[in-house]
């Protein structure tokens, strides 16, 4: 029905859909890349969707850009130079923005209507675009990391959507190791890791790939997105070999960053606690996720 968000036979997640229901359309259209849907939900705020998938809603969209940015940037000593493959809504910026130590943010997005539209639409996302430290460069990822001098980064956030459309390349071995490249030693990454309740088998795929490539520590981690399929969504946590990161046990405190925030929101959803807490895992996954 109209107005229904509803995708029964996506391959990510067959035979289930999420639907959100639609009280007013804000903004329709298509890019080369993906239909980008923009709608007032009525418990959840303004939604992004993209080729019908929920990316973040106005409630939940903290629990995904705050721990996607701060268990990678909490986990290392003064990080300054980051990069954002992905995040063209701009949330992963305004987290980042938070710390102080850091000097330049290169952000990597593939789609500019995403940037445009989040710009109209989210501008407590978007703000994250105004922070000075920030170098945007529309494109695709893999020739940019491939341009990339390397040991550039000290963090690598890959804030993508499901491998199903443009995201497709960002989980194939190629890629990680154009990442592992651009990483200084002891850099780390950051990659969105999908639904430990559905896709264990991608996951797998990943984490086998991400322990070849980055020799350091791996761990996966999850955090609760209720507006994501089955409600959580996952992270991997890589290190590069080099200094010994401890992704486990955060060195930069929360209290840190409250007052580095220079516009938007306060921090809704991360803390210390929270970040320890998102690397334990259930039973079954300990089993399936553990084992590498
Ligand atoms: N920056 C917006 C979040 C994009 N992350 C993805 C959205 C779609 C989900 N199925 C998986 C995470």
């Amino acid at each position: 029905k109209a107005n229904k968000l509803q995708y029964y036979n996506n391959p990510m997640w067959p035979g289930e859909t999420h639907s959100l229901k639609v009280e007013k359309i804000l903004y329709q259209g298509k890019s080369p890349y993906q239909e980008v849907l923009i709608f007032e939900s009525l418990t959840y705020g303004k939604v992004l969707a993209l080729d019908g998938i929920v990316q973040l809603t106005d409630k939940d969209e903290c629990a995904y850009q705050e721990m996607i940015t701060h268990l990678p940037l909490c986990s290392i000593p003064s990080p300054k130079k980051v990069l954002v493959i992905g995040g063209g809504d701009g949330g992963v910026l305004r987290e980042i923005a938070r710390h102080g130590s850091v000097e330049s943010i290169d952000i990597c997005e593939i789609d500019q209507l995403v940037i445009d539209v989040c710009k109209d639409f989210f501008p407590d996302l978007s703000v994250g675009f105004k922070d000075p430290r920030v170098r945007l460069h529309v494109g695709d990822a893999v020739e940019f990391l491939r341009n990339s001098p390397e040991g550039t980064y000290d963090a690598i956030i890959v804030d993508s959507s499901d491998p199903i459309g443009p995201a497709q390349e960002l989980v194939e071995k190629p890629f990680f190791e154009t990442i592992a490249r651009a990483l200084r030693p002891g850099g780390v990454l950051c990659n969105q890791a999908e639904s430990m309740w559905l896709h264990t088998h991608l996951i797998q795929d990943m984490l086998s790939i991400c322990c070849e490539t980055f020799k350091g520590s791996v761990h996966y981690a999850w955090a609760s997105v209720p507006t994501y399929p089955s409600g959580a969504i996952g992270f991997l946590l890589c290190a590069k070999e080099g200094p010994p990161v401890n992704f486990l046990a955060p060195i930069n405190p929360i209290e840190k960053l409250e007052g580095a925030m220079t516009a938007g929101r306060d921090i809704r959803f991360y803390n210390t606690e929270m970040h320890r807490a998102a690397f334990v895992l259930p039973t079954f996954a300990k089993r399936e996720l553990e084992a590498y």
